[in-house]
This record gives C-alpha cells, structure tokens and sequence, in this order.
C-alpha cells in the first residue's frame, strides 16, 4: 500500500505538488492520471524517496521508501527508460541490480524471457528503441518480485503489441495481490486497465476514485441517428426534449432521448432511419472536461 498525506514540493517558482492526499491499494492497478506538467513525475520520484518532499509524508507499506533496506525486493519502479548506462548490455545491467539487491541470478534470465528482451539480452542498452528501453526498465521492476511496483509513463514507445502486453501484465501483477501504480497523460492508455484512478492538475487532487465512478462522471450516452428526413426528425425529437445536433456528414447527434425511444417516435411519425447507434460518452472526453482548468501547456493558445 502506498500512502501519501499533505505531500508538498515547491520548486523555486513552482508549486510541482501541492498538498496532496491519496491511497494506493494492493491488489488492483491504479492509473495515475494528468495533463503535461501536472506533478506526477514529482510525486513518484517523492514517493521513492528520490526527491525530498517540501512538507507531508509519503510511505510505502507504512514507512518512507528510503528506510527500506531490501530495495528492490520491496519496490519496483520504471521512473526514466533513459536513466541506464547505455555502454552495458541488458543482461549486464540487471545481473548488477540483482546482485546489489540481493536477488537470485536466474531472476535475470527470466524477466527478460518475460519481456520478450531474451534474445536481445547481449547487445549494448545503447542500441535500444524506446520501447526496447522501456521493457527493459519493466523488467528491472520485476527483478526482485516486490509487491508494490510503479511505473512512470510505461507505455511511452510500446507498439501495439507491447501495449497489449503491458496491460495484462499489470492485470497480472494486481490479481497476484501487488500494489501497482501507472502514471499516464492519457486516459485512453487507463480506461482498459485500471481498476482505480487518481486525476491531479496543477499539483492537486482533482479526483481518486474507481474507473466506473469517473464513467458516471461523464455527460451520459449519445445516439447518432441517419434519416432521410432531418429536419423532421429534429422537429419530432426536439418536441420531445432531446437535443439534436447535426453533424457535417449528415447524421444528427441526439442526447436526452435514448435509441428505443428515438425509434418508437420515429415510427409512430412514421420517418424512416437509415441508423440508429448508441454511444457510452469517451472517458477521455470526461478527462479533459475534468483536467481542463489545470492544463499548463495548451496548444495554440498564449496564456
Ligand atoms: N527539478 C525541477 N526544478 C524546477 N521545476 C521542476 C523540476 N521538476 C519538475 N518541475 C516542475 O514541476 C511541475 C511538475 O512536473 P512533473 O514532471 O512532475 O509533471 P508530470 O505530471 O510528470 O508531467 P509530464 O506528463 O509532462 O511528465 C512542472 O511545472 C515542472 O516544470
């Protein structure tokens, strides 16, 4: 379990973290979400005890992470897949970690089978893609089989497969009974994996709550409706409280009527449709409504 209270880092003109307070529990993957610049990195790197909070706590199983004195057999992390030595090869890396931390060499051969690295394992780190790297900081995180594990924006660079990958392993790793937490910028890379999300903006707490109370957050389903007829349609829906809206291609986007009753009106009027589709609103959608005050860098707009 992870604990973080009041946790406060000021840098000389930003405020990177501001007070914050959440729970990281065993046993589920929890996405840790936010817009560029929204303090995560900051607040992982405090929670690893790389960084030395401002003011406020952050513990690890009850005590700060710096205490430990079994490394990574208590904790793995993916902070930077940049951070190695790019001279050595991936074996010799993680043959080293092990040894400093007291884990099995066998331990070696298997997380890079288990990352699908096995046959790159020889060749110097400073030959590998992103993706490349960031399996093989996943593979550091594994080394030792902790039960808390963090990774900071693992996704970064993983093509398709990888992304796949990495999403059951982190189921995995949760129904194993571990801690594990997942920073991303992006919802979309969480909607299928986590199970728990903590939304920050600007430093602070925005929401910590399950991945099914943020769905509820969001402005309910929307039907899109193709008819010969829009204008009568719009009229026969509007009349009954819906809003339509048309869209360039020549559907209409109806919200507050659901596709049931948008077809018995149709009928009854006697308008044929040509579609009639629901769809649950996009948690990304929810997400940017959500983080939209406390984005720092907006593209094309001067703030
Ligand atoms: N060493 C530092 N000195 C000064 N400011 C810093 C330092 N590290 C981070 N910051 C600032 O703190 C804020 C939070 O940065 P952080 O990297 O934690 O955000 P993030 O949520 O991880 O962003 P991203 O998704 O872009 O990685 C930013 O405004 C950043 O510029």
């Amino acid at each position: 379990m992870i604990e973080v209270n009041e946790l406060t880092k000021r840098y000389r003109k930003v405020n990177a973290v501001n007070g914050l307070t959440f729970t990281v529990r065993p046993g589920q993957v929890t996405g840790f979400l936010g817009p560029n610049g929204a303090g995560k990195s900051t607040t992982l790197r405090m929670i690893l005890g790389l960084n030395d909070p401002t003011s406020g706590t952050a513990t690890i199983d009850g005590r700060p992470f710096r205490d430990r004195p079994r490394g990574l057999r208590q904790v793995g992390a993916l902070l930077d897949a940049h951070d190695v030595h790019g001279g050595r090869s991936a074996v010799a890396h993680l043959s080293a970690l092990a040894r400093s931390n007291g884990i099995p060499r066998r331990r070696v051969d298997e997380v890079l089978q288990e990352v699908g690295l096995a046959a790159a394992g020889r060749r110097r780190i400073g030959g590998f893609s992103l993706g490349m790297r960031q399996r093989l900081g996943i593979a550091a995180a594994l080394l030792g089989e902790p039960p808390v594990l963090i990774f900071d924006e693992p996704i970064n660079g993983l093509d398709p497969e990888g992304v796949l990958w990495v999403r059951g392993l982190f189921r995995r790793l949760a129904a194993e009974g571990r801690t594990v937490f997942v920073s991303s910028h992006l919802m979309s890379e969480m909607e299928n994996t986590a199970d728990q999300l903590i939304v920050i903006g600007r430093g602070e707490l925005i929401a910590a709550e399950s991945l099914a109370q943020f769905a509820a957050r969001s402005t309910g389903p929307a039907v899109t409706v193709r008819t010969p007829d829009p204008a009568g349609l719009t009229t026969l829906l509007t009349t009954e409280g819906a809003s339509v809206r048309p869209d360039e291609d020549g559907s209409l986007t109806v919200t507050g009527l659901d596709a049931a009753r948008i077809g018995e009106l149709a009928f009854h009027a006697r308008v044929m449709l040509h579609e009639l589709t629901t769809h649950t609103a996009s948690l990304e959608k929810a997400f940017m409504e959500l983080t939209a005050d406390s984005v720092e860098y907006l593209a094309g707009a001067p703030r």
